[in-house]
């Protein structure tokens, strides 16, 4: 279990994280979204025990991780620009990172090496982008830790690649209970992977839901009136979204989809039928009740 608990960090006078807490459950994909600057990288980093907080702290099973070898040894830090040794070939990573994560598996690594198409002994420095991140996830996956933190790492994989990610991290939460936390621009790219999802905008959280409890909490309906009723005659239902055209009407309502689609057709509509609803719409819905314009938050 990860515990945030009133986590500052700050760079000079500005604070990158300003007195921030939440919970990040073990045997979870915590997926963190937010614009640029928002504070993901400095939260990633000060999980990592790269960064020492300047007030308040982050517990990885209740023990900081800052010069924390013990700590240090559960968690694999896959960065934005992921670091290699210089020079060296992913076989050179795997000896280095045999000495340092004791659950270090060498025969998942040669499995991994068939999974992700990229050579041994070759150079990492002369690998593409996206090749760098198939090496770095490799290593990753083969030492076994129990926290998988990853910046913005789908950038620069190619769809089969992406989809290869999903899976493993699939298979490591459910086989070994990997906690796995995604920094990411790209609500899409974590919607069918996250359990999680926490919102980072100007250095705090703004938001951290349960993705399921998100999803069956807002329902997406649309319905056709002749006539079309006054507003208030819906107004029973808690409407967050509300769009009328002719005799069409949309609505994003707060409630379970069989309740909703009751309380409408007792209104006598033409028809009414409930839409999926993505991540990005019920984010948007939640963020502007809360009163906040999410195309300020999200890039
Ligand atoms: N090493 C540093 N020195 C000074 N300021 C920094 C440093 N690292 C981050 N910051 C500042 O802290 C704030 C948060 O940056 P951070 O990299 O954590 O954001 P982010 O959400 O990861 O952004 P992005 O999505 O662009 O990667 C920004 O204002 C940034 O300028």
């Amino acid at each position: 279990m990860i515990e945030v608990q009133n986590l500052t960090k700050k760079f000079g006078a500005k604070a990158a994280l300003d007195n921030v807490n939440f919970t990040i459950g073990g045997g979870s994909v915590f997926g963190l979204v937010g614009s640029n600057g928002a504070g993901k990288s400095t939260f990633l980093r000060t999980c990592a025990g790269i960064y020492f907080p300047d007030g308040g702290n982050v517990l990885v099973d209740g023990k900081a991780p800052f010069e924390n070898a013990e700590v240090k040894s559960k968690i694999c830090f896959i960065p934005d620009y992921p670091y290699f040794l210089p020079q060296a070939t992913l076989s050179d990573m795997a000896k280095f990172y045999s000495g340092i994560y004791p659950k270090w598996d060498a025969a998942r690594f040669e499995d991994l090496c068939k999974l992700f198409p990229v050579g041994k002994k070759e150079r990492i420095t002369n690998f593409s982008k996206g090749m760098q991140r198939q090496a770095a996830l490799i290593c990753a996956f083969a030492a076994r830790p129990e926290y998988l933190l990853m910046d913005e790492i789908f950038d620069g994989l190619d769809p089969v690649m992406r989809q290869l990610l999903k899976k493993l991290i699939c298979e490591e939460v459910s086989e070994h209970n990997l906690t796995v936390i995604i920094a990411s621009h790209n609500l899409r790219e974590l919607e069918d992977l996250c359990d999680h999802v926490g919102l980072f905008h100007k250095g705090g959280i703004l938001f951290e839901k349960d993705i399921d409890a998100l999803r069956l909490g807002v329902c997406k309906v649309q319905a056709a009136f002749r006539p079309m009723p006054e507003r208030s005659a819906f107004e029973p239902m808690e409407i967050l979204e509300w769009e009328t055209r002719g005799s069409l009407l949309n609505l994003v309502v707060r409630g379970g989809r069989d309740e909703v689609l009751e309380k409408l057709n007792s209104l006598n509509p033409i028809f009414a039928e409930a839409l999926p609803l993505t991540l990005e719409e019920v984010f948007i819905s939640e963020m502007e009740v809360a009163g906040y314009d999410i195309n300020n938050i999200l890039s």
